[in-house]
């Protein structure tokens, strides 16, 4: 699906935090905010995600401008179209590896819930297999970023709005990370990161400079 921001300002307190910011964000791509920090990349990300209200501008889904949804329609734009990686991962610690990644469990929450074979490959894909009767507390904050990876994997929408997706990966895991949201968006999935990376910054298709309003 194609997202974008159309001359969208942002004020927070007495701040302007981002001025008349505009970005098309498309299907099948891996589109990367850049820029020095507090330049706003995570606000941007917010707004498209529909997390933060706008104070000038627009935001459009496929076309259809839907910066005024109501709470029930954001819910159900989240529900369907959007998975998001911020920076504490969305990650429940006291539940388990696999319940993070469905947000199932069986009757009583004794039993894994959800499509096993999804959540299995998931957790393949992301470097977790065999960890997901484990608490997720016991993860470390880069296991934790790549299960919220696995859980926007199987979840499997159409938008992917990440922040900083690399930030506290080693070399390796970096890589991983990079491979495998370059892979979701050739599947013609909508991918916005925000980040400092530079191997992130060389592997995605679009960079969009985000700079202090002046
Ligand atoms: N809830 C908030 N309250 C006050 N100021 C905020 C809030 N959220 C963001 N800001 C301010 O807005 C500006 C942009 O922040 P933002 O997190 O979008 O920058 P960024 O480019 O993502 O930075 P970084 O690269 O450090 O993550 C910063 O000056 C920040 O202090």
């Amino acid at each position: 699906m194609l997202i974008e921001a159309r001359n969208i300002s942002v004020k927070i307190g007495t701040r302007t935090v981002l001025k008349e910011e505009s970005v098309t964000c498309k299907p099948g791509m891996v589109t990367a905010f850049i820029g020095p920090s507090g330049a706003g990349k995570t606000t941007l990300l917010h707004c498209l995600g529909l997390l933060l209200p706008i104070d000038k501008g627009s935001i459009y889904l496929n076309g259809m401008d839907i910066t005024n949804y109501n709470t029930f329609q954001r819910r159900q734009f989240w529900q369907k179209h959007v998975s998001f990686i911020l920076q504490d991962y969305g990650i429940m610690d006291e539940e388990s590896v696999a319940f993070n990644v469905t947000m199932k469990s069986s009757l009583f929450g004794k039993r894994i819930g959800g499509n096993k074979e999804r959540l299995l490959q998931s957790l393949d894909q992301t470097g977790l297999k065999g960890r997901e009767s484990e608490l997720a507390s016991y993860l470390s904050g880069g296991e934790k970023q790549r299960l919220a990876l696995a859980r926007a994997i199987y979840k499997d929408a159409n938008i992917l709005l990440v922040d900083e997706p690399t930030a506290s990966l080693d070399k390796d895991n970096r890589q991983l990370v990079i491979q495998l949201l370059k892979k979701f968006a050739r599947r013609d999935r909508t991918v916005v990161v925000s980040t400092h990376d530079a191997e992130m910054i060389a592997a995605s298709d679009v960079i969009h400079e985000l700079k202090f309003p002046t």
